[in-house]
């Protein structure tokens, strides 16, 4: 069996433990020996976000330093259009022929705004969803041609994920963390401490380069 390869894209605007923690957690859960992090460039549904794509990645670099579970992928800061995730896992699933099991990695409210996506059916197309849960944010779809589509393709087995090269949709029963990257730039430019919420390097930078004052 080929083992089943997750990248985990987002803004990471800056990255904190509500990215890392539950992904650490559903890694165990279905047997993920490496989650390939990937920051995007050009956010397609949100405002520019306010650390540059370099300040953010260094973010990164710093957070998983010490999490040999993770690598870091910048395949997204090279192009300059909007950072499709549907252009994206096309050119992996080039890369990684038609038989290799690939997922891709979300959060709850992700799951929610997911039919909105660029050519969202070819997401699918070309790997499995699976979905952390956060709290705040509704599991079912907002409407019901689009719960359907989530009935259709929802698995409650790792085996299947193992088994398929894309196609399937599984929720995890990862625990709730209630940590935003809003509310940390929020906290911060109140000049509020936000030492839980993520890794003590990630915060040491943001001071040094005077991020989200
Ligand atoms: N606390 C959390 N629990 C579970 N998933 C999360 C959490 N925070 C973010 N995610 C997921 O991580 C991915 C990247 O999220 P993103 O970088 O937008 O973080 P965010 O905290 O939601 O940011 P912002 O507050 O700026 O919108 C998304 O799929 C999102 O759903
Ligand atoms: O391709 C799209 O239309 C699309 C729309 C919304 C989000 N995404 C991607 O989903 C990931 C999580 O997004 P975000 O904004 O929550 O960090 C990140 O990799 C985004 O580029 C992609």
């Amino acid at each position: 069996m080929t083992a089943l390869k997750a990248l985990y894209g987002g803004t990471f605007d800056p990255v904190h433990y509500g990215h890392l923690k539950p992904v650490e957690i559903l890694a165990n859960l279905i047997g993920l020996s490496k989650v390939i992090i990937m920051p995007n460039n050009v956010p397609p549904h949100r405002p520019q976000p306010e650390a540059t794509s370099a300040q953010r990645t260094e973010m990164l670099k710093l957070a998983i330093a010490d999490k040999p579970l993770f690598e870091l992928d910048e395949r997204e800061l090279r192009r300059d259009t909007r950072s499709y995730t549907s252009e994206t896992l096309r050119e992996w699933r080039q890369e990684q022929g038609p038989t290799q099991p690939l997922a891709f990695i979300i959060g709850q409210d992700s799951l929610i705004t997911f039919p909105s996506w660029h050519d969202y059916e070819s997401i699918l197309g070309n790997a499995h969803l699976l979905v952390c849960r956060r709290p705040g944010y509704p599991m079912a779809m907002k409407d019901e041609a689009h719960q359907q589509w989530l009935d259709r393709h929802l698995t409650n087995s790792a085996d299947d994920l193992h088994r398929t090269p894309a196609g399937k949709i599984y929720i995890a029963e990862t625990p709730w963390f209630n940590i935003s990257a809003t509310l940390i730039r929020e906290r911060l430019q109140q000049g509020e401490s936000c030492d839980e919420m993520l890794p003590q390097a990630v915060l040491r930078y943001i001071q040094e380069k005077g991020l989200y004052q």
